[in-house]
């Protein structure tokens, strides 16, 4: 068995393909924050593949950590050099394993945020991307304005304090820039947020606001935030994923990543200090992004939504056992294409009819193990941006809004914390006591859940939303998930 490592490498091939490149020579050019499993399948995947082709040599990633819970990937990087194995899993159970080597350093913030501030305040480096997911950027998940009043976003606008959060360690350092005469850069949302890249400059625009206007300013005219979908299915790793690594490749590798063989990025061109020739390894460089934003966020994912909430209840804890039971995919394929479809602008170059098939295909891969329970997570921050737009466009034209309706009324049944077998749900999300406490009302007070405002806005009001909303909560309280499911997929 191998320690992986740098010393380590020349000895994997070409059993394994690890970096032929010169990582001695390679320069920091992105500092990249929130290194979790999908950046590590994507971003970081895509410049190693340029890298390989010996290109963007001077684009490699800094990581940075933020939170409390990212010291255990300090360690990993530090131990493993930042070099990982990334696994993808087709469908047919073929696999394509590699060593990536695009990532040269890794700071944990809490340690030492002035090495971060200073690290993105260097010359050389010209692009800030992020996957700190959907929570992280201080947005009201529903109006989609800016949480001033965010405690952690305050902390950091105090003066003489020491950031913290990735907004306030970056707007630091571009201070530091402009007060040197170096040029703004590109900050790079990758999370899944439509708009993502707005949604970036918004939190950075009112937090550089309250700090000093000109500096606002500055950013305005200097800072660029380039809109992304972003798409691959990327589980968190599990031990069986390390033991799996370990007996088949012969390697320690203390954190591989394993994903699906699909991969996307749609891209919008604005780069203040120019990038990676993204094009050369697959990535679409567009205009205008939003139709690709929504057909994924729409239909991906809020699909996600659609499956795990009764998947779980059913008794399902691997998404493709949910997507190869026929009766779960029509009811998706009826979701998709009846209330998704509708609220999409036309994609260029997609046949959505393909795009949609592809998806049951994609959740039915097997080899990928990705849970039900990942899925299930934080719903208070995918509902509201994924689905509740969906239901509001609908219910404005008037169309049905009946999968939506069912879609929210299993999540209600689901927060009550108890699947269909009597076992207890642990429910993650950042307002589990109150979505809680709200669902455990609706057997006396049916509309309880729906009432949090702050998740959906007037839906409660809504005579057409409600009735299908009833409806479904009454077949959950009654024969159950696998009932609802048949139901919408006759
Ligand atoms: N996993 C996927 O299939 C997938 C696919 C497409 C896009 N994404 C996007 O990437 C995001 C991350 O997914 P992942 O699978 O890498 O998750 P992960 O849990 O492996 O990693 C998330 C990282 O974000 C950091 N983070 C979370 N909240 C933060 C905050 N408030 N401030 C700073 N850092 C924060 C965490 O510390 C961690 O390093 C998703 O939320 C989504 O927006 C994921
Ligand atoms: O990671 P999240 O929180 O954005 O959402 C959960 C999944 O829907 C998501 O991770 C998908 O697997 C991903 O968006 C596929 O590209």
């Amino acid at each position: 068995m191998t320690q992986l490592s740098a010393s380590t490498l020349a000895s994997l091939a070409p059993a394994l393909p690890v970096p032929a490149y010169d990582r001695s020579a390679l320069a920091v050019g992105i500092v990249h924050f929130g290194v979790g499993g999908f950046h590590r399948a994507h971003q970081a995947m895509y410049l190693d593949r340029l890298m390989s082709r010996g290109q963007a040599l001077d684009w490699a990633v800094c990581g940075i950590g933020v939170l409390p819970g990212d010291v255990a990937m300090k360690q990993v990087m530090d131990h493993q050099d930042c070099l990982y194995t990334l696994v993808e899993k087709a469908p047919d159970g073929s696999r394509n394993a590699r060593v990536i080597g695009s990532i040269l350093e890794y700071l944990f913030a809490p340690d030492d945020p002035e090495a971060v501030i200073e690290t993105i305040a260097a010359p050389g480096v010209r692009i800030v991307s992020m996957t700190v997911t959907e929570g992280g950027y201080f947005i009201d998940p529903v109006t989609g304005q800016v949480d001033t009043g965010n405690p952690a976003f305050n902390a950091d606008l105090v003066p003489g304090a020491v950031p913290a959060t990735v907004f306030g360690m970056v707007t630091e350092a571009l201070a530091r820039r402009r007060d040197r005469g170096l040029p703004g850069l590109t900050v790079m949302s990758c999370d899944n947020i439509q708009g993502n890249g707005d949604t970036a400059r918004a939190v950075f625009s009112a937090f550089a606001e309250r700090r000093n206007a000109a500096l606002a300013d500055w950013i305005a005219d200097n800072v660029t935030f380039p809109n992304s979908m972003v798409d691959r299915i990327t589980p968190a790793t599990t031990d069986a994923d390390r033991a799996e690594v370990s007996a088949e490749l012969g390697i320690e590798d203390a954190w591989p990543v394993v994903c699906e063989d699909f991969e996307q990025w749609v891209l919008e061109d604005s780069f203040a200090q120019g990038r990676p020739a993204w094009e050369d390894a697959g990535v679409q460089l567009v205009d205008d992004v939003e139709p690709y934003e929504l057909m994924k966020l729409r239909l991906l994912n809020a699909s996600h939504q659609a499956l795990c909430y009764p998947g779980f209840l059913a008794g399902y804890r691997l998404v493709h056992d949910v997507c190869q039971d026929p009766a779960f995919a029509r009811y998706l394929l009826a979701y998709m294409e009846q209330e998704a479809t509708p609220t999409l602008r036309p994609v260029p170059g997609v046949d959505l009819d393909v795009y949609r098939h592809k998806l049951i295909s994609r959740f039915s891969n097997a080899a990928v193990r990705d849970t039900v329970a990942r899925l299930c997570a934080e719903s208070s921050d995918r509902i509201p941006k994924w689905l509740v737009p969906v239901i509001r466009e609908n219910l404005a034209a008037g169309r049905s809004v009946r999968y939506g309706a069912a879609i929210i009324a299993a999540w209600a049944r689901y927060a009550e914390g108890t699947d269909e077998a009597g076992q207890s749900i642990d429910v993650v999300d950042r307002l589990r006591a109150r979505v809680m406490t709200a669902a455990s009302q609706t057997r006396e007070d049916p509309l309880a859940f729906l009432r949090q405002r702050d998740l959906f806005l007037d839906l409660a009001d809504d005579a057409a939303f409600v009735d299908a909303y009833l409806d479904a909560l009454g077949v959950l309280h009654g024969p159950g998930a696998k009932a609802l499911v048949a139901e919408l997929a006759a």
